[in-house]
């Protein structure tokens, strides 16, 4: 009889061999569906459709240079989004010879920045900082990190042993800290509508990787009793965030401390 142990832990869908072998070709051309993004993302695509707000469905010819010779590729790699949900499709009613048309999906909206109450960075930045080269040539070798797991990590066996973190620090610090805001602006307007009491009686506020200490100035600026706020993250990241209203240069002091200077 077998054991309870051996019980999975979560339901496990029941397939048939036909699908199985669907979901196993799903998985195995799921990077196509990243590249793409941030391909399109490289190429200008979601704000030259955003165009202000204006979110007209366009072909892919005007969404390249003028005088492109072949938008076909571009249009394969928007109707793969559209299947995920990024673009909608539309076929042409104005005589435009069939020409499918793509405009923004909520998804897609993310890809630029938010305007209105809940103002934002886009999201765009998030999805280049995750497939930027430098990353991307890391992956093959998270093989060569399971068999040798007291070696260096994935990302440092193909860039002379610098870690991911010491590479965004020093190389893509900006490209690092536009993502970190794409994300964390929004979720930090969330957890601070339902949570601004949790801070009470903080005096001194330690944010441990604050990157460019977005979250530390949404907070302080939220809850005023906060005296002072502590950026730790790596001095090369410290050094390069940006200055914070109502705060005083921390470089003054020490590249980790940042006191409120009222
Ligand atoms: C995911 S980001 C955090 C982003 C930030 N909290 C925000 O919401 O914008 C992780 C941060 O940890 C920092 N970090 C990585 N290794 C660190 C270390 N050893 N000491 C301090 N900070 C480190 C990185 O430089 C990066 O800014």
């Amino acid at each position: 009889m077998p054991s309870p142990a051996a019980e999975p832990t979560a339901a496990v869908a029941e397939l048939s061999p036909a699908e199985a072998r669907l979901a196993m070709m799903e998985l195995a051309n799921m990077i196509s569906v990243p590249m793409a993004l941030t391909a399109v993302i490289r190429l200008g695509v979601p704000p030259a459709i955003w165009a202000g707000g204006a979110n007209a469905p366009l072909p892919a010819a005007a969404l390249l240079p003028a005088g492109h010779p072949d938008p076909s590729v571009l249009e394969r790699l928007l109707r793969l989004l559209t299947s995920h949900s990024v673009f909608s499709e539309h076929a042409a009613t104005d005589g435009g010879g069939g020409t499918r048309r793509y405009a923004l999906t909520a998804v897609g909206r993310t890809l630029v920045p938010a305007t209105g109450a809940s103002s934002g960075a886009s999201y765009a930045d998030y999805v280049l900082q995750h497939h930027q080269d430098e990353l991307v040539h890391a992956w093959p070798r998270l093989r060569d990190a399971v068999l040798d797991p007291a070696g260096p990590e994935a990302f440092a066996r193909v860039h002379n042993g610098v870690s991911a973190y010491a590479y965004y620090g020093q190389e893509a610090t900006e490209l690092m800290m536009g993502a970190m805001t794409g994300v964390s602006k929004p979720f930090m307007e969330m957890l601070l509508d339902g949570y601004v009491g949790g801070f009470e009686g903080v005096e001194t506020l330690v944010d441990v990787g604050g990157s460019s200490c977005l979250c530390l100035e949404m907070i302080m600026r939220r809850v005023t009793t906060i005296k002072e706020g502590v950026n730790f993250d790596l001095p090369s990241v410290v050094a390069a965030a940006p200055p914070i209203d109502g705060v005083r240069d921390a470089l003054e002091l020490s590249p980790l401390y940042f006191p409120r200077s009222r």
